[in-house]
């Protein structure tokens, strides 16, 4: 059992003000390995005090300055890349190979981005006499969830830093030690005490507490469009900004002119990746009716095929376990509906795959006769659980699509380009990806519509949400 009982508070490793622990367990395992400190409002305050210090003299930094840092921070990370990786596997359970492969790099890219963009970016602008300046926005808080931990605090930390914010971050308690390492490669980087400051907590006590702070200008959270809703709601009385990345529900319209044997092989290979545990997964696949059968058989072949292991002796490609046994048993009870509902079970289903009795392992599952009114088509699974629905027509494919409180991703599949794009217009989501395209860190824009969030994040986009504008006027003679 490791301890990581401190806090990084005002560029040091700090006790919390009353001891507390919560132990973090690895969900391959089941076992606890690691012990870290329950934060409190005295905590919260503490850290919130010497981020409203370090703003003055923050927020005057240079861009070369701000821009440099982001580059050793991202040095840092790639030196510790390792550890990181190793972290991240037993908190979370992504196994060695995934959490080599992307949850660490997919971070890392966003410090990178941010640096070149900070460079080019125009936070000054002429406009007749008027000129238009984009200030930082001051004491940011961040919330972040369990699923893709680094990547989520890199793309909320990395744009603070490049405008001059200043931050407390409380990540996720599910998987706290990541962002552990995080902080420590900041330090050595010369991050300036009081910029960047972490208390560890949970929702409840930490989050909700730093979402109504006074002192705390701007809210980014990610995570469950739940959780989201009460910090928008703990922060309504002081009027700060709130930026929500949430839950999807995200259609993927394998068009009639697609190669269906790519379009569903390649969905299904999506919707496991990190055990279906990404917001933006493609968990409604639509199939034209009378493609369905076929759908159904290349999705079976193709989701038996997914090999299941944890940490490093998963082979590569290997599904892990899902992250916590909360979420295990709420992929159960989703699994469990669609049967009770009249779906098709086409593979997978309740329990751990075989051979393993012990983890919050699950089964690559697939459904087929999905219809849009049934639970498993309308909540967010989180888990490794794809849904193919049938429609008869494009009309009805798109109506299908768009019939979701959710608007992060859509996915358009068709051996002809200009079809696909027509189709990604009438989709209403944040993200639409084109025949199997993926992210897209340095150009793209992420964040949602309708319930799936309020903001976007990455590259220029994500500067702005910790940007307020000022116009000063008379600046130069009319
Ligand atoms: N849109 C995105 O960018 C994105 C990315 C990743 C995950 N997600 C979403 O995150 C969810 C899964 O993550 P999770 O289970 O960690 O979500 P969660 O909402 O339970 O927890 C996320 C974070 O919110 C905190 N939290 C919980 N209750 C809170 C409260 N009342 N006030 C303040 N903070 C609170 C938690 O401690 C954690 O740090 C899924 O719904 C997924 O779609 C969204």
């Amino acid at each position: 059992m490791q301890d990581y009982l401190k806090f990084y508070i005002n560029g040091e490793w700090v006790d919390p003000v009353e001891p507390r622990t919560l132990d973090v367990e690895n969900p391959a395992t089941e076992e606890p390995f690691a012990r870290i400190s329950l934060g409190s409002k005295a905590d919260v305050d503490k850290a919130v005090k010497a981020a409203q210090d370090a703003f003055p003299s923050f927020s005057q930094t240079s861009v070369e300055f701000r821009a440099e840092l982001l580059e050793k921070i991202a040095a840092g990370i790639q030196a510790r890349a390792g550890d990181m990786a190793k972290a991240i596997s037993d908190e979370m359970g992504a196994p060695m190979w995934l959490a080599n492969a992307a949850q660490v790099p997919a971070g890392m890219g966003h410090y990178m981005t941010a640096a070149k963009i900070l460079r080019e970016y125009e936070f000054e602008e002429q406009r007749g006499s008027t000129l238009i300046r984009k200030e930082p926005i001051g004491v940011c808080g961040f919330i972040t969830p369990w699923n893709w931990p680094q990547n989520q605090i890199a793309c909320k930390v990395a744009p603070a830093i490049a405008t001059g914010c200043t931050m407390v971050l409380k990540p996720s308690e599910i998987a706290p030690l990541d962002a552990m390492i995080v902080a420590e490669i900041f330090h050595e980087a010369g991050v300036p005490p009081g910029v960047f400051n972490l208390v560890n907590g949970d929702g409840p006590g930490v989050g909700a507490y730093l979402s109504q702070h006074p002192g705390v200008d701007m809210m980014s959270f990610t995570g469950s469009t739940r959780a989201g809703v009460l910090v928008q709601q703990a922060a309504a009385p002081t009027v700060k900004r709130v930026a929500l990345e949430l839950g999807g529900k995200s259609p993927n319209i394998v068009l009639p002119d697609a190669d269906l044997n790519q379009a569903v092989a390649g969905g299904v290979m999506q919707m496991m990746t990190n055990t279906g545990q990404s917001c933006n997964a493609p968990s409604r696949m639509l199939v034209q009716r009378d493609k369905q059968d076929e759908a159904m058989a290349i999705a079976k072949a193709t989701a038996e095929q997914v090999k299941i292991g944890a940490g490093a002796d998963a082979p590569k490609g290997a599904m892990g376990p899902i992250s916590n046994a909360n979420q295990w048993n709420k992929v159960q009870d989703l699994i469990q509906k669609g049967i009770d509902e009249g779906a098709t079970l086409v593979t997978g289903g309740l329990g751990r795959p075989e051979g393993f009795n012990k983890g919050y392992f699950a089964k690559p599952t697939v459904f087929a006769n999905v219809t849009n009114d049934m639970t498993i088509a309308r909540e967010e699974i989180f888990g490794p659980v794809l849904c193919i629905l049938p429609y008869d027509t494009e009309e009805d494919a798109i109506r299908i699509a768009n019939d979701t409180v959710y608007g992060l991703s859509g996915y358009v599949q068709s051996s002809d380009l200009d079809h696909a794009r027509k189709v990604a217009n009438q989709i209403r989501a944040g993200n639409v990806h084109l025949n199997g395209a993926g992210p897209d860190f340095a150009n793209g824009a992420f964040g949602g519509y309708k319930q799936s969030g309020i903001g976007r994040e990455w590259g220029d986009y994500g500067f702005e949400e910790f940007l307020e504008v000022k116009a000063v006027l008379g600046h130069s003679p009319a």
